[in-house]
């Protein structure tokens, strides 16, 4: 309520002043527009006209009110004489005012004289734009601020923004004068008194008018912007200054030519834009023509030429333009594009944020029919089964939702894992997996506990220490392990990183999935278990890089099982629960090198075993080794049969020609990266692939976190109810511009009032808003009794500004 309270007074105060501003007129409803520019050529009347007096900036006047500056007493709109004289608006805007044959008693002469500054109430709009040229004590608008604001200083190209009542003075081109800013000139008579105030006086004489030099003005005038921005002023003469925007033929050269002071508006001929341009400033030798004002091309090779221009910061900088997806990465799939321009695929943003989920997922306590897990355990706290509790649980004990893959279904009905406490298929042993939250550094990792486990050597447990260096994208890092009586017996927990979603090869290849919706028809379909066979060499090249790592950290997987290799993402496996045998399997009397090498030499026969059951989507697929053979080979190449053939020991076939048995090659990982050679290659180009893809969608999100930022800034402002024990604010100074900025961009409506729900309209003023743009955009007020000139690059500093002042009050 206080904050309704406190956005509500000074609008009305800005409503009264403003109708005071255009004659004796009620206050207009407010109105959630602020772009009522786009409008006035379907209004009968454009202006002048008693019922529409708001559009009459040029003179402000008032019907009275002690309050009103001398000279705002003189009516207008109602005076045809006073009307006749001042400067219609819509040349000022249009370059033409289709109603000047049509009874439209503004004044349509382009002769030019000085527009000297006239009285301006006191409307928000008109204290910010005098504030721009000189802090006035007596406004109500001015602020601390506006000495820091880049718009009094002198070499500032802002040194010419235009108050509300300038905007009634015709067109305004920037003069470029040498090496000094951008001044403006005015090419229409601007009859008005002469203002009481000072401050926009000083302001106004730095304004040209010389109507005859104009349209070399608007030839030139197009260098303050850089390519891709339109100039307001430029536009004014030819094109619509709102709906051209983006159009790239009105910018050609960059504010670097200008600083460097060869363009003048008379030096510099008109010529076409050339997108390129920005490539001849490095001195492209093969250029028909040198690049502007950088001398280069004669005698200067065009390498030093790069490295010059490389120094020099090219302003300003385009960060209001997305950049294009890079073409290695966009050409791969043409239909993806157009969907996916600006933000994350969708099927990426979902997967991730189905990761976040299960990451957060929890059960209930114990005492709301949750599993009965310790609170805390060692340094973990926040246990969640990853298996479910077995048949005959209540509902409150399942698996919390967002746990596990969609894809697999409950665990529990296809056999995927076993239950929480069965015995383990490959240790043994009862076990349990849990996720949990670490207390030392609040990241997520999975607590293996097996169950009824009593430690006899504490050397077993030491060579914990030895996975813990290992380090490898192929395999689930090992962190620590512990024995506990947490549970009420005898356990010992192994640590390992947490992978959200991850299945097992097993739950991946050897259970049957539930159907699938398809994608055109939306029908469920039974999912192929078919494994391509470009999916198993990139498991076997995968997995053969890690056991490398493996070995030669003179140790040995030893759990090389379809439930023990975790997939974490399309074809992206890990081996899981590696120094669990370690532990639970430690003989002290066995030779240390003949144990090793007898372990490793499993880990190949088991990984080939593991390929031969996925490619034939059986665990007992190993039962009988030769026909298994027979079957893989008939559905996958001979390379890759004979590969696996050769991992599980079989004996290669005799040479064909020679009937001569093949050389019997020694199986260890170092002979099978070399048999893999050209897979490996195939696999790091996919691996590549897929940077480019991430880097791409990073590049994305990169610019909506700019974005977000901007918009934070936004909420800390506007409509604050009070701020330095004054409530009025985010209402009045520099903050006043972003309300108006804010309604430009989030409350624009149609000609037919309709809200502009448009993304594009809030990226593009967004994006040039945080570019700091020198393009020019009007702002009307809420009313549409005053409106203000002003470039993103004002505004951004209006809010650079304001959020200093938040923030420094820490
Ligand atoms: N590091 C991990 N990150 C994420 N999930 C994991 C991790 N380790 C295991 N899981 C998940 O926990 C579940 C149970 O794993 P577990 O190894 O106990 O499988 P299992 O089939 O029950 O094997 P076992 O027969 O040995 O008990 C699996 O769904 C697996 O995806």
């Amino acid at each position: 309520m206080q904050q309704h309270h406190h956005s509500q007074q000074p609008q009305q105060q800005h409503v009264q002043s403003s109708s005071a501003f255009s004659g004796a007129l009620p206050p207009r409803p407010t109105r959630s527009s602020a772009i009522p520019i786009v409008a006035p050529v379907a209004t009968p009347p454009p202006h002048g006209i008693a019922s529409k007096p708001a559009l009459s900036y040029g003179a402000a006047t008032a019907a009275g009110g002690a309050s009103q500056p001398e000279a705002a007493k003189s009516p207008t709109g109602t005076n045809a004489t006073a009307s006749a004289r001042k400067p219609c608006r819509n040349v000022a805007i249009y370059g033409h005012c289709k109603y000047q044959n049509d009874g439209c008693p503004f004044d349509h002469t382009s002769a030019s004289t000085t527009t000297p500054p006239s009285q301006t109430p006191k409307s928000p709009a008109s204290q910010y734009a005098s504030g721009l040229s000189a802090a006035s004590a007596a406004s109500p608008a001015s602020s601390p601020n506006k000495s820091r604001g880049v718009l009094n200083a002198p070499s500032s190209p802002l040194k010419g923004a235009l108050s509300a009542r300038n905007v009634a003075a015709a067109v305004f081109v920037p003069k470029v004068n040498g090496a000094s800013s951008p001044s403006i000139s005015a090419a229409s008579p601007a009859p008005t008194p002469r203002s009481t105030l000072d401050g926009v006086t000083s302001e106004v004489s730095d304004m040209r008018i010389d109507s005859a030099s104009s349209k070399d003005f608007a030839a030139s005038a197009y260098t303050s912007n850089g390519p891709g921005t339109s100039n307001m002023y430029t536009s004014s003469y030819d094109i619509d200054p709102i709906n051209s925007s983006f159009d790239p033929s009105y910018t050609a050269s960059t504010s670097h030519e200008q600083q460097m002071g060869a363009s003048t508006p008379s030096a510099q001929p008109s010529r076409p834009y050339n997108p390129y341009e920005h490539m001849n400033e490095f001195g492209d030798p093969t250029a028909p023509q040198g690049p502007p004002n950088l001398g280069l091309g004669a005698g200067m090779d065009y390498y030093s030429a790069a490295a010059n221009g490389a120094a020099k910061i090219r302003q300003p900088l385009h960060y209001h333009l997305y950049a294009p997806p890079l073409p290695h990465v966009s050409n791969l799939h043409p239909h993806h594009l157009t969907a996916n321009a600006f933000f994350l695929h969708p099927n990426q943003r979902e997967e991730l944020q189905r990761k976040q989920e299960a990451m957060l997922a929890s059960v209930p306590p114990p005492e709301l029919g949750g599993p009965n897990l310790p609170e805390e355990l060692h340094v973990y706290h926040s246990l969640v089964p990853l298996e479910h509790p077995g048949p005959g649980a209540p509902s409150t004990m399942g698996l919390p939702p967002g746990l596990i893959d969609p894809r697999m279904g409950n665990p529990g009905s296809n056999g995927a894992t076993g239950a929480s406490g069965d015995h383990s298929k490959v240790f043994g042993y009862r076990s349990h997996s849990y996720k949990a939250t670490c207390t030392l550094d609040g990241k997520r990792y999975v607590l293996r506990r097996i169950e009824g486990f009593r430690l006899q050597h504490e050397s077993a447990i030491a060579l914990v220490e030895r996975w813990r260096r290992i380090r490898h994208p192929s395999i689930v890092s090992v962190r620590e392990a512990f024995t506990t009586r947490a549970f009420g017996d005898q356990s010992i927990v192994f640590v390992y990183d947490y992978h959200p979603l991850a299945t097992t090869l097993y739950a991946e290849h050897m259970t049957i999935k539930a159907a699938q919706p398809d994608r055109r028809t939306g029908r469920l379909q039974p999912v192929s278990m078919q494994v391509p066979e470009r999916t198993l060499w990139s498991y076997l090249c995968q997995l053969t890089s890690s056991l490398r790592s493996i070995h030669s950290s003179n140790l040995a997987a030893r759990c090389i099982e379809a439930s023990k290799v975790l997939r974490t993402g399309k074809n992206r496996v890990r081996i899981n629960c590696c120094s669990v045998f370690d532990v639970i399997a430690y003989n002290p009397d066995e030779n240390g090198s003949d144990a090793l090498k007898a372990q490793q030499s499993e880990d190949m026969v088991n990984l080939g075993a593991l390929i031969l059951s996925i490619g034939l989507n059986s665990v007992s697929a190993t039962n009988d080794i030769g026909s298994s053979l027979a079957t893989f080979a008939g559905r996958y190449s001979a390379e890759l049969k004979n590969v696996v053939a050769w991992l599980v020991g079989q004996k290669p076939a005799p040479n064909e020609s020679t009937g001569e048995d093949a050389p019997e090659v020694t199986r260890n990982v170092s002979e099978l990266v070399k048999v893999l050679a050209s897979h490996s290659a195939d696999e790091m180009d996919s691996a590549l692939n897929y940077t480019d893809l991430m880097e791409n969608s990073l590049m994305k999100e990169l610019e909506n976190g700019r974005l977000v930022r901007l918009l934070c800034k936004f909420g800390f402002i506007n409509e604050r109810p009070e701020f330095d024990h004054d409530p009025r604010w985010a209402e009045t100074g520099d903050r006043y511009v972003i309300k108006l900025f804010r309604d430009h961009v989030f409350h624009s409506v149609d000609e037919a009032g309709r809200p502009v729900v448009d993304l594009s309209h809030i990226l593009t003023n967004l994006n040039k808003l945080d570019a700091g743009t020198d393009e020019k955009i009007m702002l009307t007020s809420r009313d549409e009794q005053s409106c203000l000139v002003v470039s993103y690059r004002e505004i951004k500093n209006c809010i650079e500004s304001a959020f200093q002042d938040l923030s420094r009050t820490r």
